[in-house]
């Protein structure tokens, strides 16, 4: 396991690994791309896992706001629905820790269809107008999911303040016109940083799973998923 990673962070990964986190195989991905490997963050159901997950966000969020740019926010957004369980476990982990500066914390999360009866809408928790909203969610791969969770937190008024994921899968954006693994395109985190000024932070990157997972696996499994990650390689 790598040496350089925070001791919360080795926790983290070995708590996904033990946890049966991480698959191999063939997967379709939101962006259609077929994936070798897949996180899967809804496999953090039980309590000792969830706990595992929301610490390692909390303690990313808390490194993050002694920055010299510190990250400050009112809500913590989870977009539905891997997104969800995250988010409110998380505004309760931060809470726990630091109660004096994160008591008043929130949580809010998106409905993939509107509701139109009882109090409708798109939204549960905490109302988003005018607040600093912080982005909490599993995984980037192409960040259109990311996309569509700011446009609709400014919808309704909410102010996008950065994206926390528990996994940075290093990839490119998909190119305008299809995506084509031989097209040069930049990474999809990079892009969301320049085009939308905020920060976009992760636990782990897929250089450290893959790092943690060495002697682990099989090396074909390995592979597998390096060969992945040079063929969707972001150009900058
Ligand atoms: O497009 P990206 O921003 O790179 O992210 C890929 C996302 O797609 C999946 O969510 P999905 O929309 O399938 O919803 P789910 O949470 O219901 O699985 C997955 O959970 C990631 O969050
Ligand atoms: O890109 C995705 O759709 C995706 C990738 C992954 O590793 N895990 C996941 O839940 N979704």
């Amino acid at each position: 396991m790598s040496t350089t990673l925070a001791p919360y962070k080795v926790e983290f990964l070995k708590a996904a690994i033990d946890g049966g986190i991480l698959k191999f195989g063939s997967f379709e991905l939101k962006s259609k791309r077929i994936s070798p490997y897949f996180f899967n963050a809804g496999n953090f159901y039980s309590a000792n896992l969830l706990r595992a997950i929301s610490t390692a966000y909390a303690k990313t969020i808390i490194e993050a706001s002694t920055s010299s740019t510190p990250l400050e926010f009112d809500i913590l957004f989870g977009p539905a629905y891997k997104g969800i369980p995250l988010a409110c476990a998380t505004v309760d982990k931060l809470a726990d820790l630091l109660p004096e500066k994160y008591g008043k914390v929130c949580y809010s999360f998106d409905r993939k269809e509107a509701k139109d009866h009882g109090e409708g809408g798109n939204i549960v928790g905490a109302p988003l107008k005018g607040k600093r909203v912080l982005i909490v969610d599993d995984v980037v791969t192409a960040g259109t999911a990311k996309r569509e969770a700011i446009d609709k937190i400014r919808k309704e008024g909410g102010i996008v303040v950065g994206i926390l994921v528990a996994l940075d899968r290093m990839e490119k954006l998909p190119a305008p016109n299809g995506d084509n693994p031989s097209t040069p395109m930049p990474s999809a985190i990079g892009e969301i940083r320049k085009e939308y000024g905020i920060p976009v932070l992760s636990i782990l990157t897929l250089n450290d799973i893959i790092g943690g997972l060495k002697g682990k696996i099989s090396e074909e499994d390995i592979r597998q998923m390096q060969e992945y990650k040079d063929k969707y390689r972001a150009s900058d």
